[in-house]
Parts: C-alpha cells; sequence; structure tokens
C-alpha cells in the first residue's frame, strides 16, 4: 500500500552520496525522494504515514547489471561443478536447449525473488537461448518483473554462430541474424520504456565472440544506435575466449569490440577481466561500463576484473551476480561482500573498502544501465531503498553498520521499497507463495537435467 507521502525517519544509518547527513531520514513523495533530512530535522509538511527506521540500516536499492535468470534451474548441476568456462558452456548448451516458457517464468521468478530479498530493487538479465517453442521468452520475463514490482533492464540476447560454422554452441541454439533483429526491434517498440522512472527497458545483447557472428554485433550496434538503447555482451572473460578472437578474428577483444562498432558509452560488459594498459585506457576513454561479477570469476576461475584500472582510466564499474549456473546465487549483498575480498585481494584493503562495493553495487550499476534516476538516496531520485536490520546472530558485537552489513555477511532485507511501494515487509515478499514457488521450481529443474 503506497502513501501519498511517506517519511522513513531516523534511520540507525543510511548510505548516502559523500556521506551527506541524512540522520533525520528522508521523505517519500509520489514514488521519488523528495527530502533528505539531517539529524534533528523533520519533513518540511506532514506526511502521511511515518515509518521508524530505528532499527535499520538503510541503502538505496542495490542494481544488478548481469545474470542469466533461466540458469537457477541449473545450479550446482555436477557434470560441470569443477569445469571452467568453454567445457562448462559446451556441457550445457544441450540442457538449457531443452529449456520450455513455463521453466523459465519459474527460473525468472525464483532469480528475481532471491534477487528482491538480498535488497536488489532493479535487475538486468541477458536471456540468449531462443530455441524452437522459446521465441517469446522475453514476453515471459516482462510478465514476472511486472508481478513482482521490480525495475529491470531485459536484454535481447542472441546466438548465430554455431558449431558447423566455427562457433561454441550447438547449432539447435543458435538463430537467423533475421529472426534476432526482427525480434530485437519488436521487443524495443513493445516494451521499452523511456525516461525517469521507467520500470522495464530493452538491450541488445549477442551473446559473446565465440557464439555470434561479427554482422549480428554491428546490426545490433546499429539498431541500438537508431532506437537509443543500450548494448551489452559478455566480453575478456576467459583467456580461450582470448584465443578465440585471435585465431577467428586476428584481433584482441577490444580490437574486435572497436572493428564492430561497440566501443562507446552506450556498451556495458559482462566480466571484462583479460585487458592490456592500452586496452584498459581504450575502454576508459569511450566511457564504457564494465560489469564486475566476482563469485562467477571465482567459480569458472576465470580471473580478476581490473576495476582500479579500469576506473581510473573512465570506465564505470559496477556489480552483477552473474547466471546461477556460475555463481550459484542470485544475492547482490553477498556478491558485493566477494567483491571487496577479491578485489582487496588486487588492491589491499586500504583501497577496497564497504563503502566502495557499495558504490559499485549502487551508483555505479545505474550507470551501466544509463539510469540517472536511480542507485543514489538524494532529492529526485527514485525511492527505491533497501532496509536491513542488524539484530541477526551474525551481527552481534558488531559497531561501524555499513561495515556490518558487508563483513558479518547480510542475507535477507527487512524491506524494500521500489518506486515508492513496498515489495518486501518483514523479510517477505508481499504476493509471492515463495513455497510453492519451491516446490515448482525444483521439479522444473529436475525435468530438465532429467535425460542428461
Ligand atoms: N559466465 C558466463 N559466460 C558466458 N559466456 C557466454 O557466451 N555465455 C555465458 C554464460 O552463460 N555465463
Amino acid at each position: 500500500m503506497c502513501a501519498s507521502r511517506i517519511w522513513i525517519k531516523n534511520p540507525q544509518a543510511i548510505f548516502t552520496p559523500d556521506g551527506v547527513d541524512a540522520r533525520g531520514g528522508i521523505v517519500i513523495e509520489a514514488g521519488k525522494i523528495s527530502e533528505v533530512l539531517a539529524a534533528g530535522v523533520t519533513p518540511s509538511i506532514p506526511c502521511d504515514t511515518n515509518f521508524d527506521a530505528r532499527d535499520h540500516v538503510v541503502l538505496p536499492g542495490l542494481i544488478n547489471t548481469h545474470h542469466h535468470f533461466y540458469q537457477t534451474l541449473t545450479r550446482a548441476w555436477a557434470p560441470v561443478v569443477n569445469e571452467p568456462l568453454f567445457p562448462w558452456l559446451k556441457t550445457l548448451y544441450p540442457v538449457w536447449a531443452k529449456l520450455t516458457p513455463e521453466a523459465l517464468k519459474l527460473a525468472s521468478q525464483v532469480a528475481m525473488a532471491e534477487l528482491l530479498l538480498s535488497g536488489c530493487t532493479t535487475t538486468s538479465d541477458h536471456h540468449y537461448l531462443f530455441p524452437e517453442g522459446m521465441e517469446n521468452a522475453i514476453d515471459v520475463q516482462v510478465e514476472v518483473v511486472n508481478s513482482l514490482g521490480m525495475r529491470a533492464m531485459l536484454t535481447r540476447g542472441s546466438m548465430s554462430l554455431g558449431e558447423q560454422d566455427g562457433g561454441l554452441p550447438p547449432q539447435q541454439t543458435v538463430q537467423s541474424g533475421e529472426a534476432i533483429l526482427e525480434d530485437s526491434q519488436r521487443l524495443i517498440r513493445r516494451y521499452h520504456q523511456r525516461g525517469e522512472g521507467a520500470w522495464i527497458q530493452i538491450a541488445l545483447a549477442p551473446c559473446s565472440p565465440f557464439s555470434v557472428t561479427e554482422e549480428i554485433m554491428q546490426e545490433s550496434a546499429r539498431l541500438a544506435a537508431a532506437h537509443d538503447v543500450r548494448l551489452h555482451t559478455h566480453l575478456a572473460e576467459t583467456l580461450d575466449e582470448e584465443a578465440f578472437c585471435l585465431e577467428r578474428f586476428g584481433l584482441r577483444t577490444v580490437d574486435y569490440l572497436e572493428k564492430v562498432g561497440w566501443l562507446s558509452d552506450r556498451t556495458w560488459l559482462a566480466h571484462g577481466i583479460h585487458f592490456n594498459a592500452d586496452e584498459i585506457r581504450r575502454l576508459g576513454a569511450a566511457g564504457v561500463g564494465i560489469c564486475h561479477c566476482p563469485v562467477s570469476n571465482m567459480r569458472l576461475a576465470s580471473g580478476i576484473c581490473p576495476t582500479l584500472e579500469l576506473e581510473e582510466a573512465g570506465a564505470i564499474i559496477g556489480l552483477g551476480v552473474d547466471g546461477s549456473a556460475s555463481n550459484d546465487a542470485s544475492s547482490l549483498m553477498f556478491e558485493t561482500r566477494q567483491a571487496l575480498y577479491l578485489q582487496r585481494l588486487r588492491y589491499g584493503a586500504k583501497r577496497i573498502t564497504p563503502q566502495k562495493v557499495m558504490s559499485w553495487a549502487t551508483q555505479g550499476s545505474a550507470r551501466l544501465l544509463g539510469r540517472h534516476d536511480l542507485g543514489e538516496i538524494r532529492v529526485g531520485k527514485q525511492a527505491d531503498l533497501a532496509l536491513f536490520r542488524l539484530d541477526d546472530l551474525r551481527f552481534s558485537g558488531s559497531h561501524d553498520p555499513l561495515s556490518a552489513l558487508i563483513l558479518c555477511g547480510a542475507e535477507r532485507a527487512d524491506r524494500v521499497m521500489v518506486g515508492g511501494e513496498w515489495r518486501v515487509v518483514d523479510g517477505e515478499i508481499c504476493g509471492l507463495d515463495c513455497e510453492r514457488l519451491k516446490v515448482l521450481h525444483r521439479e522444473a529443474a529436475k525435468q530438465l537435467v532429467a535425460t542428461f
């Protein structure tokens, strides 16, 4: 139930840009933040509802910039538990080729529910599987997004380079260029919302250098510019991929990116690990976004994203949980914690702070998705918030609240608000029967792998 003006008052702690004093809380009106109050200050106009946040740490809603929702059906699947990217993909493609619309719906519900409970209010998904019968995959996802009341950047993924043409995926998982581009245009026209407060947006997302043709990369860039939508792909995730690019295109990954017209601030890349100094300079100069996926990169032993060098060069860093076959959790809070630990191994403890990783998961991720209206607690931004309590055993004895969330490993938001509406209350998603969802999803997962 959305009151017309709500005061979230006296937070135990609140994460604001540059540490602006917001200890008096925030006022929300018409789905946006209308006032940020310093300690002791009260709203300028009386509010219809007050929410006492004295037991809560208040964060901007977290933003997930890379996922493959369908992969929740193949978590911890024994044949690939110990495989790196290429054999992992080759083993999983035939399983994923059996995906059905009903299974995708359940998988998307599970992934988004998990994200929401971890304090995430906006998510991206990279869906690149459209075998026979799955032509309406993105339409299925739109329904789920609407039913859960999250914001989403649904990317129209694609694969067009099958095994018989030298690509990695089997032939039954690839589509023709015409089918991909036609559906991309249909989805943009039908679902892409523009401007502040958009709930659903569409981006174009050819899958990776080893699964799409050069033409699809070029045509997608043209289409994205014509419709002013964003571009997304996997790049520089593994050394296998680098070797593939050198062999097939005679180019390193960033040279290939430039050749196909993607070296621009319209683009955000998943992973972005294997770059040399000159490539980092060029990515930064172009304002490319990089989605760091620490857990997946550790699980697949892909490498460590050079986040600080990229940022120093001008690139933007955000966070993503990646698909659930390589994570295998969809918790953005957990991912933020892992980003802190993995990046400390590269840059040391002093440079990678809880504030730093939290800013990647909020402001940085918002910028990757081109969302200037999200990711911060600031007047005029959308009222997307995550509220955590610190009364679990795991926090007992902790001191600094923001550090406690990250270091003690916060698992579940107590309350989540999206566009001024509560979507999670007392740790439960409003209107979702999680128990029933788990039963159906487990059964769908069992059936998907049954013949392998
Ligand atoms: N981590 C992942 N990397 C990928 N590359 C690619 O082509 N597909 C995937 C994927 O599903 N996960």
